[in-house]
């Protein structure tokens, strides 16, 4: 879920979409639950990322809310910068390039602390050592790098603040508390999830309790032109976009073969996601083939199918979609290369609405679909190999589904000189700006980041002193 998009913004594009009266279905406070990731994780888990979910304590969001970052002292000290360094096979423990913060007799101007009657914080290793020892353990199971969310957002405003720059790789769990503490997005989750729900936060019931959990993702290097959102209306796949508003050329030819793979993925959630329309992000990995197009040479059918010849050939050249996200349907979640105003207006001939599913007993009484027609000529994902990314420790059930009158999603994708790329690529972040110094030190390059901060954790060792 866009945290702060939403936070931010929600205001903004709820009163805007009721300005340009767009009638949304309330947003109910089950609707924000089912997109935490600690709900649909576990039925689709075959489809993601590798990934460990860790409940957080009291102790541990107290910290989060805290101001300045006291990080843990265990971790193994070097001299290695590992800057512009992705490569994991490299990752070894080394000092964050953020100094932590000195203790009292290791300060430069120790004699200012003296006066401080409260007692000194505790370093999270100390503070909740378990739960520090499991993010540790945690990172390491997934391969030595994770990439950290709670249960909606991920810290991706804070990554000016990472020694893996412009990324969201965690290598420690200090790598971890330094994006979750400086990111709008996770304080948005803890604290305004509910926001703008129905019934309001204020009115009772009271707000659904929910648990916050740490996600850690296996971290990769996604191509962002290979990530796309796509919207569910009435439990029919309407529309996808492209996730990063830039022109990708090579898009255009693998058009039938994104929309297969995404359509793979949706039916294996169709009928088990229990609301009728959300939205969900994919990434779609090339595929691990060693350059084996043979798939296609080697076929001896019909020489008169190109189209198709072509849509398999593409399909051997992408990986089945990972499920990366899912988001409500709802004025906070952004609908990239459509408008709400489209989407809301779609009609779908054969919705299936209200819950997918009923359980009588031990059995689960599916929805009737309709009767007729082919499976969509698909290969399933069960048959391709092993992705060490991906979490296998049991099988998605794929949802019965019927292809006989499928909705035709429409794949919007940036094309050339439209004006869509140039509205999004400069400011991502357009409805929370950093702040100028953060501007100014980023594109000072490394220098200047790392000037930033040391003089924010100055900064910041001051604010706990007062
Ligand atoms: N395991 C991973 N390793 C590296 N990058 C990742 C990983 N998982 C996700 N990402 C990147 O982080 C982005 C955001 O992930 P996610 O949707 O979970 O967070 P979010 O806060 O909801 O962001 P958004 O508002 O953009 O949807 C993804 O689009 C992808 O580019
Ligand atoms: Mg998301």
């Amino acid at each position: 879920m866009p945290a702060i998009e939403a936070s931010a913004s929600s205001q903004a594009s709820l009163a805007d979409g009721q300005e340009r009266g767009l009638h949304f279905p309330p947003v109910t406070r089950d609707h924000i639950l089912h997109c935490s990731y600690d709900f649909w994780f576990p039925k689709y888990r075959t489809s993601c990322i590798k990934s460990r979910v860790i409940p957080l304590t009291p102790e541990f969001i107290s910290y989060i809310h805290e101001d300045g970052i006291l990080l843990a002292d265990d971790e193994p000290t070097g001299s290695k910068n590992d800057d512009d360094d992705d490569d994991e096979d490299d990752w070894e423990p080394t000092v964050p390039s953020v100094p932590r913060p000195r203790s009292a007799s290791e300060s430069e101007d120790s004699d200012s602390d003296s006066d401080d009657p409260r007692p000194a914080k505790l370093p999270p290793n100390k503070r909740f050592p378990a739960l520090h020892n499991t993010i540790n353990s945690a990172i390491a199971a997934l391969g030595g790098a994770a990439a950290p969310k709670l249960n909606w957002s991920s810290p991706k405003d804070a990554t000016w603040i990472s020694r893996h720059p412009n990324t969201v790789k965690c290598t420690s769990a200090n790598d971890v508390y330094m994006l979750l503490k400086s990111s709008s997005f996770i304080s948005h989750d803890l604290d305004h999830a509910f926001d703008d729900t129905f019934p309001p936060p204020s009115s009772p019931p009271a707000p659904p309790n929910f648990t916050p959990v740490l996600v850690l993702r296996a971290f990769f290097n996604p191509l962002p032109s290979l990530e796309f959102r796509c919207f569910v209306k009435d439990r029919n796949l309407v529309a996808i976009s492209q996730r990063d508003l830039n022109h990708y050329a090579f898009l255009r030819s693998l058009r039938p073969a994104v929309v297969a793979r995404v359509r793979e993925l949706f039916y294996k959630m169709r009928l088990s996601f229990p609301d009728a329309c959300w939205v969900f992000d994919v990434y779609i990995p090339e595929a691990d083939y060693a350059g084996d197009d043979s798939t296609d040479s080697d076929s001896s059918d019909d020489d008169s199918d190109v189209e198709g010849k072509e849509t398999r050939r593409n399909l051997a050249r992408l990986g089945r979609a990972r499920l990366i996200d899912i988001n409500p349907w709802a004025p906070r979640t952004d609908t990239l290369l459509f408008d709400w105003a489209e989407l809301l207006d779609v009609r779908v001939a054969w919705p299936i609405l209200g819950p997918a599913s009923a359980r009588e007993g031990n059995k689960t009484v599916r929805l009737p679909l309709r009767i007729g027609g082919g499976g969509g000529g698909v290969a399933t994902s069960d048959d391709e190999g092993e992705d060490d990314d991906v979490d296998d420790d049991e099988d998605d059930e794929d949802d019965e589904y019927d292809d006989g009158e499928e909705y035709e999603p429409e794949l919007r994708l940036v094309e050339q000189d439209d004006p869509a790329a140039y509205n999004f690529s400069s400011t991502q972040y357009s409805a929370h700006k950093l702040p100028k110094d953060v501007v100014d030190a980023s594109l000072a390059g490394q220098g200047g980041i790392a000037e930033f901060a040391r003089r924010w954790q100055r900064i910041t060792e001051g604010q706990d002193r007062n």
